[in-house]
């Protein structure tokens, strides 16, 4: 990643120390200003300094940005770590600011120097920037391209290199890492140009968005137990790194949340990426085509992030084992066949065990008894989370969110009488502490729409019980036609009063 090197005279420092040695800098200079291209002089000058900072007891670390094709690590750390050691002795700065960065970045620019100190060692930064032109074979216009290449230079005392090595470096890795993720800005990935993303419209690419979601699990109305334990969950997975590696394990998560709309499972996926720092990728299986397409969006997601696939149960047509076993088989032989829920999962885990960190990926179902059981078993999800009805404790997180109650409150006691007994969720919580001005008016309409919801539940039941009392009469009154013709048909009665059932056999 990085070269040591201790300085030695080049041709062109000698000649500037020779130049130096012969005579006088301004008139060398002014020499070089004229007949010397801009290029050859900014290196020669360079040079030039190196010579006469040459200390044989000074090791330089030469720290470029490319190490091949890929970028070199270190490098970029040390980029961010020197912005938090600028002084006010540089006199040369460049500033930046990407579309999506919260803040403007300060950086220094090509020449200049910093110096750094860690425990008792004195390192200098220097920034070192170099163009050269390389053959243009394929544009006849343009036969030459210039590229630029930068890189940091490290000098400090020869003595200290195991310590720089070992200590140092790993300080600046760990310090831009943790300055890195205080300016995250989350991202929401979707598959397809939807939302803007890169504007090219190409399918299979993640458009991505700010993630601006402002849940966070102070702000979600759920099952305190629940909700600590879930916290404690996350943290305990992103400190685990060593122990995965110990047990041989991908480095993955899972958790399927499901319970009704409007009780909180979106927003408890933002609260979770609030929470960790972690972006997501929001898969629609539906609009996939095939095996492929799949893969690809799979391999182009990044550490850190959660895979997130909404109604599960609903997304795409994962149905019944024999059916999924069918396309399973399909799954290995032809890559454009559809998808099958096991064979997704597997995917996952072969593609996440091989290339991918500290991944998380999140279910939801509006109904977790009508999901394949290859998603229920041990071990697939480890976490089941309800999120559930609103109860009165979220009730009262809600009113200290929405209306700033956070003790007592004369309507609160009949409230959440009424919470146990309609089912309301969070969402209509949410809205209606949201419609009026003024705690008093708020929680009066609350009261109103319990009510409301009350009667009409009953109202429901009652007729749903009277359906399923009608249609129990009319299956026994048939049944016991069936009885009085004996022999036609293969069943026999069994007496159990008015309860009679009749058995197959
Ligand atoms: N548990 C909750 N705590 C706080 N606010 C909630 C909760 N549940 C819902 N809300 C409010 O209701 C809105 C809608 O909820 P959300 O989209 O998270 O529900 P959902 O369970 O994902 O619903 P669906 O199943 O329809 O996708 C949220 O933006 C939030 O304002
Ligand atoms: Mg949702």
């Amino acid at each position: 990643m990085f070269t040591m090197t201790e300085k030695m005279p080049s041709a062109t420092s000698v000649l500037s120390a020779y130049a130096s040695f012969a005579g006088s800098m301004m008139f060398v200079r002014s020499i070089a200003n004229e007949f010397i291209p801009e290029q050859l002089r900014t290196y020669l000058s360079s040079a030039f300094c190196n010579v006469f900072s040459r200390n044989p007891s000074l090791l330089i670390f030469v720290i470029q940005e490319f190490d091949g094709l890929t970028r070199n690590q270190v490098y970029e750390a040390s980029e961010i770590f020197l912005r938090t050691k600028i002084t006010p002795t540089i006199n040369r700065l460049r500033i930046s600011k990407a579309p999506r960065d919260k803040n403007v970045s300060v950086t220094i620019e090509k020449g200049q120097e910093i110096t750094d100190f860690f425990e008792e060692i004195q390192l200098k930064w220097r920034y070192v920037c170099s163009e050269s032109e390389k053959p243009n074979p394929n544009d006849p216009y343009q036969p030459n391209i210039k590229s630029e290449q930068k890189s940091f230079e490290l000098s400090f005392d020869k003595r200290y290199k195991d310590r720089v090595l070992e200590s140092y470096i790993p300080h600046v890795l760990g310090k831009s890492k943790q300055l890195k993720e205080e300016n995250k800005v989350l991202k929401l990935n979707t598959y397809g140009s939807f939302y803007g993303g890169d504007g090219s419209g190409n399918s299979g690419v993640w458009g991505s968005i700010n993630l601006q979601h402002p849940a966070t699990f102070d702000t979600l109305a759920m099952d305190p137990e629940v909700k600590q334990e879930l916290m404690e969950d996350l943290e305990r997975f992103v400190k685990r790194r060593e122990f995965y590696k110990k047990v041989g394990k991908a480095w993955k998560r899972g958790y399927l949340l499901y319970g009704p709309p409007g009780t909180g499972k979106s927003s408890l996926i933002a609260a979770m990426a609030n929470y960790l720092n972690f972006d997501i990728y929001d898969l629609e299986l539906s609009n996939l085509q095939s095996n492929l397409e799949l893969r690809s969006l799979l391999v182009a997601t990044t550490n850190r992030s959660i895979l997130v696939i909404e109604d599960i149960d609903c997304s795409t047509d994962f149905k019944d084992r024999e059916t999924d076993q069918q396309q399973e088989q399909q799954w290995y032989q032809a890559p454009e066949t559809k998808l099958t829920l096991s064979g997704l999962l597997n995917f996952i885990d072969g593609l996440w065990s091989s290339c991918g960190d500290e991944r998380i990926i999140i279910f939801t179902t509006n109904h977790k008894e009508k999901l394949d059981p290859a998603l229920l078993r041990p071990g697939r999800m480890d976490m089941h989370i309800h999120m559930s009805y609103c109860t009165p404790k979220g009730f009262r997180l809600l009113a200290s969110n929405y209306l700033s109650i956070h003790k007592e409150h004369h309507l609160f006691g009949e409230i959440e009488q009424l919470i146990q007994e309609a089912q309301i969720t969070p969402a209509e919580v949410a809205e209606e502490l949201m419609k009026r001005e003024g705690a008093d008016k708020s929680l009066g309409g609350l009261v109103e729409l319990l009510k409301r919801k009350k009667t009409e539940q009953n109202e429901a039941k009652d007729g749903e019980d009277e359906e399923t009392t009608n249609e129990e009469q009319k299956k026994q009154k048939l049944e016991i036609e069936e009885v009085k013709r004996p022999r036609r048909t293969n069943y026999r009665g069994r007496g159990r009063g008015r309860g009679m059932r009749l058995r197959r056999w």
